[in-house]
């Protein structure tokens, strides 16, 4: 496999003034899935923090999607989110707006001009995750795993390079998992990179690819085994 996505060297990740995770040292090459677990408290969202510059990278070296984090400044923040699409457990859609306007907020909050060109894109992200008939519904609308699947086509709207999901199934029962993971499989196979945050070993093992955990202050990949 090619291109490097994201690099860590020797990345220490801190909350406040406590130590969360130590001596990180990862590499994930364009194309790959990686799964990302660890118990709750162990640094998953801290991690994911990290990476998309929501807490500063205080020690080490690291590299995402072209960005140093250790140089990033408040002011690169945007144009880094514009590369990455983040998918959180709680969909955080705008309640006030439907789903096609929902969407295109975030086009125009990240430069899009062009209404012929918004509409085509949205249409384009809602068709990936199956939704391309419900532009016109709110959130409150649409159930648990509808809203998902629009969060992760809010994602994609500007094509990133890497997408982090964090625990994008937590707040899904374990049937409409599946068809989020779906989504997610048909993504990756697409080309995209994804890391995601879990806590769902049923999905994993459904799914296995490669998986890296969080425990005792470490990410370490563990290797799977058919059960
Ligand atoms: N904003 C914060 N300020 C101070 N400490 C924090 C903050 N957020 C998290 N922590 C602490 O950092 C540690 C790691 O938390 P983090 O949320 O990264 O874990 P997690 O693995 O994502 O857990 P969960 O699965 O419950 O989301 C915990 O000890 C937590 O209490």
């Amino acid at each position: 496999m090619g291109e490097t996505i994201l690099q860590l060297q020797d990345v220490s990740i801190f909350q406040k003034e406590s130590l969360v995770l130590n001596k990180v040292d990862l590499e994930i090459k364009k194309g790959e899935f990686v799964y990302l677990i660890g118990k709750t408290g162990s640094g998953k969202s801290s991690f994911m923090k990290t990476l998309y510059g929501d807490l500063p990278l205080r020690k080490g070296a690291g590299s995402i999607v072209g960005f140093d984090l250790k140089t990033l400044r408040e002011k690169d923040i945007p144009y880094l989110r514009r590369k990455l699409g983040i998918v959180f457990q709680d969909f955080k859609l705008l309640p006030d707006r439907n789903i096609k306007n929902n969407l295109q907020f975030v086009l125009k909050a990240t430069g899009w001009k062009d209404q012929a060109k918004m509409d085509k894109q949205i249409e384009n992200v809602l068709d990936k995750v199956g939704m391309k008939t419900k532009g016109f519904k709110f959130p409150h609308e649409l159930s648990g795993g509808e809203q998902q699947r629009i969060a992760i086509a809010r994602a994609l709207l500007n094509d990133p390079e890497l997408i982090l999901a964090d625990e994008p199934t937590g707040n899904l029962d374990p049937q409409t998992s599946v068809e989020v993971m779906k989504v997610m499989q048909d993504i990756n196979k697409s080309g995209r990179t994804i890391l995601m945050a879990t806590h769902d070993y049923a999905l994993i093992l459904k799914y296995p690819s490669k998986t890296l955990k969080c425990d005792g202050n470490k990410v370490f990949e563990v290797v799977q085994r058919a059960v």
